[in-house]
């Protein structure tokens, strides 16, 4: 077989034409497609970019609203991110397209956290979020059932208020008694039990245990927090066992209904069991479940809950005026409200919210925010931005009195979101608020406190211990 001659361009033999003219005429071509691709790709990166919010490179989150305006883009890592820091462009997102933005952006970490996302928290929205929250709303979170448990909740403050009674003239860690009291009451709701009444060590399970499993949540978990986060789930499992809820291995035991409270009525966890052993075919319910939506009010009841009172008082201790007129609000009115509405507004607990993913491409204020950009919804900006409230940096619980329209928990106004708003709101707004404004707080026990530091306070008795 003849093979093709191509030592012409080879060793620039035969055709003349072909062994000067060719190779150049190639190498032109080449440079300049590989000009046109590079011109075409960086056009197309400047005009995405274009698209996108505005952004610094790396700068306190507390200044970016306020330097580059209410839509901001970040680099997060690898992760693109967006911050919405006004009313309007919050409502574009969680109002206008609340069906796109219904997501919650669940960390990395969450998908290896024991029960590995199937919570309601991380839960993506569909059929298992959905009767999860139904449930959790019908069974646990109204009105009606958090008012019937209001007694052990007055129970619980009661007993805190004695615990701080009895260290009167010494400087008692607030933070500490306020966390466990706040999960004493979400437990009792739960199934009707505390750490009290178990005996259980207050650390093991206390605030500061939650708070660290919880940074568990955010990245890979160090060597103390492992321990923390596996001591909150054997104290859960713990639970589970007492109540006859687990056999040893782990599987179901019957309950006898009315769970252990000794009520007609059925408690939570034993709705939930229920719901596990009859499982709707369209969106079964496991054991796994249970128990991270279990883990899921535990933990969101506490620690927002806790951090809130927490604030609260170190606000009223700052300013003995606001105490005083804090307790007259309790004596006259019920509760500190309004103090409380404040705190949320100036401290709120989840000050960015829990992240938001919107599931597909979608432009908010002009601005393309591409699909599973990771949605920061800055509360804390909008809650002290001068151009939505008036003197926003100082604490004054009188902008909430009910004459000037009172709080609007709902987030329908988009200025006030401490909550948050659209369909991932916070299911636990009436109980958190049952705990936060608890009117049994006050000098009925005799309690002034004056501050040390953050919240170490010296409480001082206004009623001798005999009354
Ligand atoms: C002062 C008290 C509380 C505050 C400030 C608060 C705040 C919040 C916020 C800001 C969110 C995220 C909303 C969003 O992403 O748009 C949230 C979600 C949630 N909260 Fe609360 N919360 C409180 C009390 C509670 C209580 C008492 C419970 C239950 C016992 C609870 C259970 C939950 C749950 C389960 C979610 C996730 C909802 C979902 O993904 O569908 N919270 N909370």
């Amino acid at each position: 077989m003849k093979t093709p001659d191509t030592s012409w361009w080879r060793n620039g033999e035969g055709d003349e034409s072909k062994s000067s003219a060719s190779p150049s005429l190639m190498a032109v071509l080449a440079t300049v497609l590989a000009v046109s691709i590079v011109f075409y790709w960086f056009r197309r990166v400047k005009n995405e970019a274009r698209l996108l919010p505005p952004g610094p490179e790396g700068c306190r989150c507390s200044e970016i609203a306020r330097t580059y305006g209410p839509v901001v883009s970040l680099r997060l890592g690898g992760r693109l991110c967006v911050l919405l820091s006004s009313p309007h462009a919050v409502k574009e997102a969680l109002k206008d397209q609340d069906a796109i933005f219904a997501n919650h952006d669940a960390p990395a970490a969450s998908l290896f956290s024991p029960y590995g996302g199937k919570n309601m928290l991380y839960a993506p929205y569909g059929p298992q979020w959905r009767i999860l929250r139904k449930v959790t709303v019908r069974q646990l979170l109204n009105p009606a059932t958090i008012d019937g448990l209001s007694v052990p909740r007055q129970a619980e403050i009661r007993r805190m208020v004695e615990e701080i009674r009895g260290k009167a003239g010494q400087p008692v860690n607030l933070r500490e008694l306020i966390s466990a009291a706040a999960m004493n009451m979400t437990t009792e709701m739960l199934w009707g039990g505390s750490l009290a009444q178990r005996g259980d060590d207050r650390d093991a399970l206390g605030g500061s245990s939650v708070r660290r499993w919880k940074t568990c949540l955010a990245r890979p978990a160090g060597p103390g927090e492992e321990d923390a986060k596996n001591g909150l789930i054997d104290r859960l499992h713990l639970q589970f066992s007492h109540r006859g809820a687990v056999d040893d291995d782990g599987g179901l035991s019957g309950r006898r209904p009315g769970g252990g409270r000794g009520h007609e009525k059925q408690d939570f966890l034993q709705v939930m069991l229920d719901l596990v052993q009859n499982p709707d075919p369209q969106a079964p319910i496991t054991m796994d479940h249970m128990k991270a939506l279990l883990l899921d009010l535990v933990t969101g009841g506490t620690d927002t809950t806790s951090t809130t009172l927490e604030w609260a008082m170190a606000e009223l201790l700052y300013d003995p005026e606001r105490m005083k007129t804090a307790k007259e609000e309790i004596v006259t009115v019920v509760g500190v409200g309004n103090a409380v509405e404040e705190t949320l507004r100036l401290h709120p607990a989840v000050p960015l919210l829990v992240p938001h993913r919107p599931s597909s491409t979608c432009t908010v204020a002009g601005y393309k925010i591409p699909e599973g950009t990771k949605v920061f919804i800055n509360v804390w900006a909008i809650h002290r931005d001068p151009r939505v409230w008036e003197d926003a940096s100082e604490f004054k619980p009188e902008r909430f009195l009910r004459e000037a329209g009172g709080a609007d928990y709902s987030g329908n106004t988009f200025r006030y979101l401490p909550f948050g708003a659209g369909r991932r709101i916070c299911p636990g707004i009436s109980l958190g608020e049952g705990i936060v404004a608890s009117p049994d707080l006050n000098e009925k026990f005799g309690i002034v406190m004056r501050k040390e530091k953050t919240l170490v306070a010296v409480p001082t008795l206004r009623i001798p211990q005999n009354i």
